[in-house]
Order: structure tokens, then sequence, then C-alpha cells
């Protein structure tokens, strides 16, 4: 899809608008004439009754022209904001239908520049579009001619300065644009290195690393300050040369005037008029090469944002059709599950040079693959807790987001309530999970807007007996009680128990918990698992730990390691089968000690 079909709209606006800005430019034409005339007619034969009307005609030609510009800039104003409004919404739609995979490729930072500044860029380019695109080329064109029915080697004049003006104008920008760029991707670094010290401050200060990232950030700010000065000296010289320029030609045109009048060719009146028309003349190059400038940034915006919008995610995000049943034996099952991770996929091979000499036998070995689940098999049986323990990195969190189709495995099959996953809608999937994620996510509102997240109908009563479930009586006494952006105005703990209040308050078929209880001491953790075994909606529950005593009492477990399951089995099973486990087992219980 382009973005131009978001302007299709305003079609009106866009032909209105440059139909008036260009009725202004033939006023803005005409006037010289009549300052010729009231030059040549009026003041030098003393005719006041000439001087009258032509200024009166000049008077209303401004009036004309003043109301042409007022309904052109009106045009231009509805049709780039209408225009960036809508793709503005167009692009953050496409961007809440991504999947992980298209936000691991594109990278979040990048939505957030493509979203405001490439939308700014097209839409001043469309007001542009409208207010000058036709406006500038019929003046410099229409300056050219007038001069022309003055006098023909005034006309030459006139056509000679075109080509010595645009080259000068394209020196100064072909070096200035490049020079912007950088700016730009200065100014990128700034914003991610500001944001990054912002949500680090604590971190920041408990390493005692202030002044560290002030260098670092003094380091960009100078970086920042050297390449604008930079532009700005190139920049700077546009308006001085220009300047010169403009009164050499003048000086030109007053000197080949000057002998023109001797010989009675022209009035001066007529040299009035020319010195208007090519002050037009220049003011209009200007315009274009500004013009050109401002359509290159609008070309690279067009392309970003396109490469969004014509992005189709791998997983589409679709609507409830039907809640599933759950009534099969097997809720969960994963056949051969293999996955790597879309950025991990690109450059597999990384400039790899070498010569394979006649005759030889050339051998090639390495790890098997870029997976980070391989060949992952297991059944997670109706009524039943499974429970995933591994070392950090292993693909806990990997498998848990595959479950919920937040990406696609790369092989292998994954069947909920014995439907493969790919044959069911997001919604059916979604709908019947709640996941509480390793990092609580809270956001500003209140405690009330929180819990209602994924179930709007919620009533006081199951607002409060959610948290009552996750242990939120003890800090929450008001439903009320508002909550700061991520959730600041509660400590770790609480906002984990918030997070399992939120989950727990659509009474889910299925609960997952990834890492969710890590922030809670024994007792408190032990609570919670204690009160969700015994909620009978909970069909199944899914626990992920790198604690085994959080996990210890599920039906089921699964051991993972580097992507593999290398044991699974009940804890007694393993305690007794997988010497892995038991090491993790032993050295928990030594750090517990
Ligand atoms: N979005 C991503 N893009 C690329 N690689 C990723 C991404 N997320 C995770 N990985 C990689 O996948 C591997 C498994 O990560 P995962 O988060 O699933 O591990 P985990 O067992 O949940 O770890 P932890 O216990 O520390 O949370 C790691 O090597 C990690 O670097």
């Amino acid at each position: 899809m382009s973005v131009f079909s978001y302007a299709k709209k305003y079609k009106k606006q866009l032909i209105l608008g440059p139909a008036f800005k260009l009725m202004e430019a033939i006023f803005e034409l005409t006037l010289p004439l009549f300052m010729a005339y009231l030059i040549d007619s009026g003041i030098r034969e003393k005719n006041i009754s000439m001087v009258y009307a032509a200024t009166l005609y000049m008077l209303g030609l401004s009036i004309l022209g003043l109301l042409c510009v007022l309904v052109c800039q009106y045009y231009a104003a509805v049709a780039s904001q209408g225009f960036g409004t809508e793709l503005r919404l167009a692009v953050v739609k496409k961007i809440t239908q991504f999947s992980h995979t298209e936000i691991d490729e594109f990278g979040s930072d990048t939505f957030l520049t493509r979203t405001i500044n490439d939308v700014n860029q097209l839409q001043l380019a469309l007001a542009m579009l409208i207010r000058l695109v036709i406006r500038a080329p019929f003046l410099s064109i229409g300056s050219i001619v007038m001069a022309f029915t003055i006098n023909t080697s005034m006309g030459f004049i006139f056509l000679l300065t075109v080509p010595i003006f645009s080259f000068i104008l394209y020196i100064l920008m072909s070096k200035t644009v490049p020079k912007y760029q950088q700016v730009l991707s200065s100014i990128d670094e700034l914003n991610t290195i500001t944001s990054e010290q912002l949500t680090g401050v604590k971190v920041i200060r408990a390493f005692a690393n202030e002044k560290k990232m002030e260098d670092k950030s003094a380091e960009v700010i100078e970086k920042l300050a050297n390449r604008y000065i930079d532009m700005t000296k190139l920049s700077a010289l546009m308006s001085p040369l220009t300047l010169f320029m403009t009164n050499m030609i003048i000086a030109l045109i007053l000197w080949v005037g000057d002998i023109n009048v001797s010989v009675g060719q022209l009035q001066t009146g007529d040299i009035v008029a020319l010195i208007n028309y090519m002050l037009q003349l220049l003011a209009a190059l200007i315009v274009v090469a500004n013009l050109v400038t401002i359509f290159v940034r609008a070309f690279s915006a067009k392309k970003r944002v396109e490469e969004i919008l014509n992005t189709t995610p791998k997983v589409q995000t679709q609507p409830l059709d039907k809640v599933l049943p759950f009534e099969s034996e097997n809720t969960l099952s994963f056949q051969d599950v293999s996955f790597h991770y879309p950025s991990s996929s690109q450059d597999v091979l990384k400039k790899i040079q070498f010569d394979l000499k006649k005759g030889t036998q050339l051998g090639i070995v390495g790890p098997s693959s870029q997976d980070v689940l391989k060949k992952i098999q297991f059944d997670l049986k109706k009524g039943t807790q499974l429970g995933i323990v591994g070392p950090t990195g292993s693909g806990k969190t990997t498998l848990i987001e595959l479950i919920q189709k937040f990406y696609l495995p790369t092989d292998g099959t994954i069947f909920l309530d014995n439907m493969n996953l790919l044959d069911l809608t997001t919604g059916e999937v979604r709908h019947s999970i709640s996941y509480v994620s390793q990092k609580s996510v809270l956001f500003s509102g209140t405690i009330e807007s929180n819990l209602k997240m994924g179930f709007p109908n919620a009533t006081e009563k199951d607002c409060w007996r959610a948290l009552e479930w996750a242990d939120c009586l003890e800090f929450v006494d008001d439903l009320s009680m508002s909550t700061a952006e991520n959730g600041t105005n509660f400590s770790g703990g609480q906002r984990q128990r918030l997070a399992i209040a939120r989950a727990l308050i659509s009474q889910p078929s299925i609960l997952i918990l990834d890492d969710a209880l890590s922030a809670l001491d024994y007792k408190t953790d032990l609570a919670i698992r204690q009160t969700l075994a015994r909620l009978d909606f909970i069909k199944n529950s899914i626990i992920v730990s790198q604690r085994i005593s959080s996990v210890k009492e599920a039906d089921h477990l699964i051991v993972l390691n580097q992507g593999e399951i290398v044991a699974q089995g009940t804890h007694q099973n393993l305690m007794k089968q997988s010497i892995f486990y038991q090491q993790i087992v032993t050295s928990q219980e030594k750090e517990d000690n």
C-alpha cells in the first residue's frame, strides 16, 4: 500500500489549493506591469488620475492575491493534517498487529521515529506540494516570459540567471543534505542514550556510574553540536551568496537597462518592473531548491513508512471465534518443535572465505543449528500442572511464547486441546490462556483499570476475589488506588502479585506463570501456589522457574538446557534419574543455606 492512498480523500484540496495559488501567482506577475505603468504614465507624465487608477488596480490585485493565498493555505492545512492523522493511525494500527517476529525484525525504537518524524516529513511535503509546487515553477517561467515581453536582451539575462543560480544552489544543497542526515542520526543516538539513562537511573546511581554516564552523554551531545555547526556553516553561506548574486544581477539589469533607456528602447518603469521580476525569479528558484530537499527527505520517509504498512504479520491477530472446551485428554502437546528467532536467521554465514584445492577433502564441523528450542516433545495431560525448569537462557520463556502464538515454530507442531495451533485464531488461543510474564508490567491508572485490562466486564466483586487469590489484600485497600507508569509505586513482589490477580480475574482455563513468583518470599510463593491449586476453573497450569522449590510439586517437570529437554518426569523421578536436575537442586540448596 502506498502512502499516497491516504491523500486520495483530499483530491478537492489537492486540486483547488494549487489552483488558488496559481491565481495568486498570476496576480503577482501582473503587479510589476502596473508598477511600470504607474511610473511611466503616471508619475513621469504627472498624470494624477493615472497614478490613482494604477494604485487602485495594484491594491485590488494584492487583496485578491491575499484571499487566494488564504484559501490555498486553508486547503493545504486541511489536506496535510488530515492525511498525516490518517497515515499515523494506519501506521499505529499496523504496528499493534505485528507479531513478535516483526517487532524483533524492525526493532521497537524505529517505530517511534517512523510514526512521528517520518509521518511529519510526509505531511510537510504534502502541504508544500499544495502551496508551492505549481507556484514556484510558474513564477520562474512567468518572470522570464515577462522579461522577454519587456525587452529581448533582458529576457536573455533572465534565462542565463537560471542555470548559474541553480548550480550554486545545487552545490550548497548537495553538501548540506548529507550533513542533515548526520544531524538526524546524532539526534537518534541522543534519544536512545537519554531514554536508557532515564530508565536505568537507579542502577546507574547504585553503581556510582553518574560521571561515566555524564561523559557518555556529553560525548554524544558534543558530536551533535559539531555536526550541527558543520551543517549550519554551509547553510549560513546560502544567504550571503544568494544576496551577492541577486545584487550582481540587479547591477547588471541596471547597467544594461541604462544603455537601453538612453537609446529609447526602455523606460524607467520597465527597469523597476524587470528588477521586480528578477527578485520573483530568484525567490522562486530558492523555493524550488528547498522543495527538492523536502521531497528528498519525504521520499526516504515514504519508503520507511510503507515498509511498515506493507509488512504482513507472520501471526495475524484475529478475534475470538469459539471458546475451546478443553475436554481432550491432552491439553497441550509439543511434537518435535524447534524454533529460532528471526534475528538469528539473518547472516547465518558471515564473510566466509576459503578455497577447496583440487583433489582435497574438506571437513566442516560446528554446532548443529541456531535453534533456541530443539525438537521439544511433551504432553500436558488434562487437569495437571507442568513445571519448567532450566538455567538462564535455556529457552523457557521462548517455549511459553510459542504456546501463545507470539511466534510460530520453525519446525514441528503444537496442539492446544488437540487442535493444531496454526488452525486456531490468536483470539481463541489467548482467550484460553492467562499469562503472567517474567517482568510484571503495570500501566498508569488505577488498580481497577489494571485488573480489568483483559476482562473489561469484571465486577468489583471479581476484582476483590482476584486480589485475594493473589494475596494482594495486605497492600490494596481501595480499587481506585493509583498505579504509576510501570507500577513504580509498588514493590517488585507487589507488582508480581497484582499481575497474577490480573491474570486470574477472567478465570482462565490455562494459567502460565513465567518466573512470576521470583520476587516473592518463600511463604507468599507457597501461599499463592496453594491457592492456585485450589482454583478449579484452572484446568491446567504451567509454572516456569529457575527455583526448584517453586515447581517441585508440579505433576510433570521438564528440564531444559540449551534449548533441549534433558530430562522430564516428577520431582521424585528426576531426583533419582537426572544428574543434571540433581546438580541444580544441590546448588540451590547450598545457596539457600
Ligand atoms: N527476541 C529475541 N531475539 C533473539 N534471540 C532471543 C530473543 N529472546 C531470547 N533470545 C535468545 O533465546 C535464548 C533463550 O532465551 P529465553 O528467554 O527463552 O531463556 P530463558 O530460559 O527464559 O532464560 P531466563 O531464565 O534467563 O529468563 C537465549 O539465548 C536468548 O539470547
